[in-house]
């Protein structure tokens, strides 16, 4: 069994609550209320700049240039994405940019950034991972039971998509190689960077659905 098929067993009971989450159910049946992905796209544009930086983390600590340039281009992407995918609903809901960064948001990519920088280049990749495989599959879910009008296409389409299909596949072909030549120390220290990442992507969409603010 490749490496990356234990990660996401493990990470199953994880995945279903994601699944069944009032924020993605009602993003799929077009049924969230604005307000609510307000939140969540505000908080995403800074996710996605740590995102980024994360993943330049991690290209400036490859070690050979293919691994290189896969990690600037994830990075280049990252941004790529939040440009296209956040200025039409930025503008579409007049969204103001937000500058606080809310309780998951902070803590998503206080560890993407402290993982990628301190950790070993595997348990970094292991890290970011969930953020790619995590989004493909709920894209894919939403996708295959959205119906065609729902304010949310734009989003949907995108990690639906094929471009986004083929980074994932990337990342995951990246990740069983550096698994492969990890300790077993290492790959149990991947497996735990993965399935933090993988809570935190609910946190995120949990955070989002409940407008969760700081209360001090
Ligand atoms: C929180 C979060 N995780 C993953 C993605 C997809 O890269 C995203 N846009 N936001």
């Amino acid at each position: 069994m490749r490496f990356t098929e234990q990660l996401w067993q493990d990470i199953s009971p994880i995945y279903s609550s994601i699944l069944t989450h009032g924020f993605v159910d009602e993003l799929m049946m077009g049924s969230l209320p604005t307000a609510t992905f307000q939140y969540y796209i505000q908080q995403d544009a800074l996710y996605l700049a740590d995102f980024s930086r994360a993943l330049n983390q991690l290209a400036a600590r490859a070690t050979t240039p293919d691994d290189m340039l896969q990690f600037t281009q994830f990075a280049q992407n990252a941004i790529l994405v939040e440009r296209a995918l956040h200025e039409t609903y930025f503008s579409l809901y007049a969204i103001q940019p937000e500058t606080t960064k809310m309780p998951a948001c902070f803590a998503y990519t206080n560890y993407l950034l402290a993982t990628t920088s301190l950790q070993s280049i595997a348990i970094g990749a292991a890290a970011v991972l969930p953020c790619f495989w995590i989004y493909r599959q709920v894209g894919k879910h939403i996708y295959e039971r959205a119906i065609q009008e729902n304010p949310y296409r734009a989003w949907i389409d995108t990690y639906a998509g094929d471009a986004f299909d083929q980074s994932v596949s990337q990342m995951l072909d990246l990740t069983d190689r550096f698994a492969e030549l990890a300790s077993p120390t290492e790959r149990a220290q991947m497996q735990e960077a993965f399935r933090i990442s993988s809570r935190l992507e609910w946190y995120f969409w949990n955070d989002a659905y409940i407008q969760n603010r700081w209360l001090v």
